[in-house]
């Protein structure tokens, strides 16, 4: 039987500590590199970054987006990033932010998440806003394949608490995004282990998760807290941000990291340097 997302990263963060390194050749990245911003650009600084971070972190995310700006040739380089970092035993998280109708939302699932998808990542991020229960697809595909998700429930940017912390039904939007995560990782749970369906909480969000009573032990969730560095989250507001929850939580950061590039040694180096700081 597979292995389960959840317990192969709670050993990934074990290993090698509790950062995601983001993969995002954002324009002025690639050509502070010195390199070419087109396609010939984008492999050299992606497959730096695999070079560079492959084995030595916990998990890599590269961002769907930079990739998909070149067209088919650049998303080819995102599929040899996956394949190459899962050849080398790192997890992969494609953040792609996927959502729709539950339907389509099978055909994302059957793409990043099935047994047959081309370019298939350990986890996929996802948008619950077309309601939680129209990730029913992803959930079933990832749970049957070992693969996770990871659902945002309280964005790193400041215009997500506008919809995130609206109340319906006497609770907030991200509350209800939480309960669902917990019942889908219940099984997890009984078990001791940490689930497959985490949750998307920006390092950046202050109070908000005491604030709104979101129990974040008793879900189970793996965290994905993107907001460190470029976004001014730190490893000290980690603590006040996720406070109990905080050994579930695996830190992402991407420009602060990448902006020690080109060179593959120094670049790795950076990410081991504060993979050890955010040790809980
Ligand atoms: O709430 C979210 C969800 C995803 N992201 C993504 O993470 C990285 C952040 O990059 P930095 O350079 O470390 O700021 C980027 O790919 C975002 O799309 C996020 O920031 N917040």
């Amino acid at each position: 039987m597979t292995t389960p997302f959840g317990t192969r990263l709670r050993r990934a963060m074990d290993q090698h500590g509790p950062l995601c390194v983001g993969i995002d050749p954002h324009r002025a990245l690639v050509e502070a590199w010195g390199l070419p911003y087109d396609v010939s650009g984008l492999e050299r600084f992606a497959l730096t970054c695999v070079e560079a971070f492959a084995g030595r972190v916990a998990a890599a995310k590269p961002q769907s987006a930079f990739f998909e700006v070149f067209g088919s040739r650049g998303v080819a380089v995102l599929e040899r990033v996956l394949a190459e970092l899962h050849e080398a035993g790192t997890l992969t998280i494609l953040d792609a932010k996927r959502g729709d109708i539950g339907s389509t939302m099978a055909g994302y699932a059957a793409a990043y998440l099935g047994s047959e998808a081309v370019s298939p990542a350990d986890a996929l991020t996802v948008s619950p806003f077309l309601g939680y229960g129209s990730l029913r697809p992803a959930v079933d595909v990832a749970a049957q394949n070992g693969r996770g998700l990871f659902v945002l429930a309280l964005t790193s940017n400041p215009e997500g608490a506008s919809v995130q912390h609206a109340v319906a039904g006497g609770r907030s939007v991200a509350a209800s995004v939480v309960e669902g995560a917990t019942v889908d990782n219940s099984l997890a749970r009984e078990r001791g282990e940490l689930g497959s369906i985490g949750l998307v909480i920006g390092a950046t969000v202050g109070d908000a998760v005491a604030r709104l009573g979101l129990d974040l032990v008793t879900a189970a969730t793996p965290v994905l807290a993107p907001g460190l560095g470029a976004q001014g989250g730190t490893a000290a507001a980690l603590e006040e941000v996720f406070g109990a929850a905080r050994p579930q939580v695996l830190a992402s950061s991407s420009r602060e990291v990448l902006q020690t590039g080109p060179d593959a040694t120094r670049l790795g180096d950076a990410a081991r340097r504060v993979a050890e700081e955010l040790r809980p």
